[in-house]
């Protein structure tokens, strides 16, 4: 643990650990009675006169996994940027659940409710080793870090190596992040948000840059996930989004042009005019 203590002392949590913050001290219970986890409806965005986001409506339900295609530009970033928090939209509301307007709520709030972001790049620490980095993801609970400088509880350890096993990363627990191929530290930074058990993960671009094999792999992953999380992927590689998605939002200058499954978006003529054209 003395590189721990090492890495505490040296880097500003709040900056590198917001997504992760354990949902504490909002007393904010999410309701998804009706089986809805997230309410988009009407959003606009309008960036120096520009609508980015044009009366945009998006529901995902509980423990779906949901695959958002469009082309450049056509709004998916700013998108997630407004379930984070990061962007606040001009009009309309996006609700968590029944009961919490994400809109009233600030960015490390909302990631504290239990929506956890993965950006592109993978951001694991390269110094450490694959449980390091897990037990930092854990320790983003300070109320963890006396237990940490110990040893873990059996229970943490036991969250760990489930956590390890879904990421299939249990041969190389004690290898170090940064010797990791690009599709494993993807992996490993999953397994980090996952630490904290996230209702509702972002996925943003996760197959770019990686094989075939991890791909493949990338998929497995990403579909045990659904079911006990709701997981919203952002994709472009059409390949990959047809071996996860069973429903497929199309994006198209900032609203919905398109909602179904694969072979539906695939075939609508707008889509195809728009978006997939001879690209499949
Ligand atoms: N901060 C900003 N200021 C001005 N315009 C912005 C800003 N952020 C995004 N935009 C514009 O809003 C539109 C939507 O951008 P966004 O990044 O959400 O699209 P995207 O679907 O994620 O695209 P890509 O697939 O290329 O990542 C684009 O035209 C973009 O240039």
């Amino acid at each position: 643990m003395k590189t721990l203590d090492t890495l505490r002392a040296t880097m500003r949590r709040d900056q590198v650990w917001d997504f992760m913050r354990p949902r504490q001290g909002l007393g904010l219970e999410l309701d998804m009675s009706h089986g809805t986890i997230l309410y988009l409806e009407d959003i606009s965005v309008i960036f120096d006169g520009f609508r980015a986001i044009d009366h945009l409506n998006l529901y995902i339900d509980a423990g779906e996994l949901r695959c958002i295609i469009g082309p450049n530009g056509a709004g998916k970033t700013t998108m997630m940027d407004i379930i984070t928090g990061k962007t606040r939209p001009d009009t309309g509301t996006a609700w968590f659940g029944q009961t919490i307007d994400l809109l009233r709520l600030s960015e490390p709030e909302i990631a504290s409710l239990g929506i956890g972001r993965k950006f592109q790049k993978p951001t694991v620490f390269e110094p450490l080793s694959v449980l390091e980095n897990l037990e930092l993801a854990m320790a983003a609970d300070k109320r963890v870090w006396p237990t940490l400088r110990a040893r873990l509880t059996g229970e943490q350890q036991s969250r760990i190596d489930e956590v390890l096993e879904t990421i299939g990363l249990q041969e190389h627990r004690a290898q170090r992040a940064g010797a990791l191929s690009h599709g494993q530290k993807q992996w490993l930074e999953i397994g980090m948000l996952l630490m904290q058990d996230p209702y509702l993960l972002l996925v943003d671009e996760p197959v770019a840059g990686m094989t075939h094999q991890e791909m493949d792999r990338t998929a497995e992953l990403l579909k045990s996930l659904a079911g006990k999380h709701s997981v919203v992927v952002v994709e472009h590689d059409m390949d990959f989004v047809r071996s996860i998605a069973n429903k497929v939002t199309v994006l198209h200058q900032g609203s919905v042009l398109a909602e179904g499954t694969m072979d539906e978006v695939q075939n609508d003529p707008r889509v195809i005019e728009v978006y997939l054209g001879g690209a499949t």
